[in-house]
């Protein structure tokens, strides 16, 4: 993926983690309040019940103390005494005695006009009926409710069964089971007081929260606008926000970090060996005593997705620092095998002489663990292993016994080994000495300074001498110039590598120029 891509996605993810927090706790803070409003309504609805129950059991109460005493002639005492329960029973406003089923005096008197007993709205428990919007019968017509047993009725003022104080606006109710309205406290829309009135349950109705429970024979309920939990919420809100700003800055900061990570040279680098963004690059090596090309250095490239390829000065000492330059190694020892394989099936074994040589890094110089890894990979691609030189640069054999075990172990195996950019290091001569190596490379500093009056062309023909008095075969790296090539062909130098001959080129490139400078015309 391109930076620019990750780059967008990144952004997208600040934004989205910005907001999303801010979004979330508003969202939480309005069902939070709508939860609590609903339970709060539960609770009045509670209370509300229990309030009724109470005014019906007091009613109740009192209509069996006056079964129990037995009085049924409507005399002075008897209406007395009907009086006296009334007066002392909060939730009564009236008592009335019927006999043969009309009324025949009420606890203010006897009856001018006998009232009928019908069938009860809403049938109670223990043969108890509740009448519901009698007329009363002294109270100037206004609608009670009556409980009624036997032949006495309680009448009760509708809003004493549900006068329940609260805390904030709302109104409640009671109905019956079977959803006869038996008392509200105010003004509730026609649907939502069906609703409320005929099954239990909470919720919202247009600008409404309502909560409904029920118990027995009776359903309470409780209505309150809903602008209250809004109000609520808001009010959340400003507790929220700084928890919501804090987590909104932390995820943005997160993302920045992932973001930094993503893009960071190591990243994107595991990234490109898990994608095998690599190619590997043949820069020709000329025999100089006949111009014909033995073979090549084998130099990676990284070519990213995007289009652009970046140096391996850069990418190998980052996958030397990172532990990657392990995978690097094993994926150019498989391109060498792979291209030297097709060259011999193609060419049918015209290449066996040509050699190729791999960068070894020093961390692999140390441990020798690519060399399993190289002998099955040339086994498998039935390559012989005298086709592979090995470089690997002074830092490579520092650690001189790690250094030797690697190198016996190779040159049994019958590869050629090459100390690389010889004369940059500090350790140069005695390296030469102890370990048992078979090329020389000489750095391109030096070959650039042939012809030159600078002080590192002095050097050359000392380590051209020291080379050959130790039996080394030397490569000359970084030739750009016929007086370069002149010149190291006249002091003995058997190979050259450089832009003089070519730049490193792709496979078949190579082999085409392999082809050319090895015609027995060339
Ligand atoms: N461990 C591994 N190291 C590797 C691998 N592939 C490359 N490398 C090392 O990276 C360094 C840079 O390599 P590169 O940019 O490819 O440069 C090489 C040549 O292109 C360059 N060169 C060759 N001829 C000339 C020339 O005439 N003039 C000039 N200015 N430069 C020239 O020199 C580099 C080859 O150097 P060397 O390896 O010392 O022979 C480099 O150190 C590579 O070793 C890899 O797969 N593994």
């Amino acid at each position: 993926m391109s930076r620019r891509k990750i780059a967008a996605i990144a952004s997208l993810l600040a934004v989205l983690a910005a907001v999303t927090p801010l979004a979330g706790i508003a969202i939480y803070a309005r069902h939070s309040a709508a939860e609590s409003e609903k339970r709060h309504l539960e609770e009045y609805a509670g209370w509300t019940l229990k309030r009724a129950d109470r005014s019906l059991d007091f009613a109740r109460g009192a209509i069996r103390q006056l079964e129990r005493e037995g009085l049924s002639d409507c005399s002075p005492a008897h209406i007395a005494r009907m009086r006296q329960l009334t007066i002392a029973t909060r939730s009564v406003e009236e008592i009335g005695f019927f006999r043969n089923g009309r009324l025949a005096c009420t606890s203010w008197g006897r009856v001018d006009q006998p009232i009928t007993m019908g069938k009860p709205d809403v049938q109670l428990d223990d043969g108890f009926g509740l009448f519901l919007k009698m007329p009363a019968r002294l109270s100037d017509g206004m609608a009670m409710n009556a409980l009624s047993h036997g032949n006495y009725d309680a009448l009760m003022h509708p809003a004493r069964m549900i006068d329940v104080l609260t805390d904030t606006a709302m109104t409640l109710g009671i109905a019956s089971i079977n959803g006869r309205v038996i008392s509200v406290s105010g003004p509730v829309p026609a649907d939502l007081l069906e609703r409320v009135a005929s099954r239990q349950g909470a919720g919202r109705q247009g600008e409404f929260m309502f909560a409904a429970i029920e118990e027995g024979k009776l359903r309470a309920f409780a209505v309150s606008d809903h602008r209250l939990a809004d109000t609520r919420a808001q009010k959340d809100l400003w507790y929220l926000i700084p928890l919501g700003l804090v987590t909104s800055a932390l995820l943005v900061a997160l993302v920045l970090w992932a973001l930094r990570q993503r893009l960071s040279p190591h990243k994107e680098l595991a990234i490109a060996v898990k994608n095998r963004e690599f190619v590997t690059l043949y820069q020709p090596i000329i025999e100089l005593s006949t111009g014909r090309c033995v073979g090549a250095e084998a130099l990676m490239r990284w070519n990213r997705p995007d289009g652009t390829s970046i140096s391996p000065e850069i990418f190998i000492p980052l996958a030397e620092e990172t532990g990657l330059i392990e995978a690097l190694t094993d994926h150019a020892i498989a391109c060498v095998a792979a291209d030297l394989a097709r060259w011999k099936d193609e060419a049918g074994g015209e290449y066996g002489g040509m050699h190729i040589a791999l960068n070894i890094s020093s961390a692999d110089m140390q441990s020798g663990r690519f060399l399993a890894v190289l002998a099955k990979t040339l086994a498998d691609a039935n390559v012989a292993s005298e086709q592979i030189w090995l470089e690997a640069t002074e830092r490579g054999f520092m650690n001189a016994a790690a250094a030797r075990a690697t190198i016996e172990r190779a040159r049994a195996a019958g590869h050629v080994i090459a100390i690389d950019d010889f004369g940059t290091g500090y350790s140069s001569l005695s390296l030469l000495e102890t370990l048992p190596l078979d090329t020389l490379k000489i750095d391109k500093s030096f070959i650039r300074a042939i012809g030159k009056q600078a002080a590192t062309s002095l050097v050359i023909p000392h380590i051209i001498e020291m080379g050959h008095s130790l039996n080394f075969k030397i490569v000359a790296e970084g030739v750009e110039t016929e007086a370069q090539q002149v010149y190291l062909r006249d002091a003995g130098v058997e190979f050259a590598q450089g832009w003089l001959y070519s730049k490193a080129l792709p496979a078949d490139d190579f082999l085409a120029f392999h082809n050319l400078t090895n015609r027995p015309s060339a």
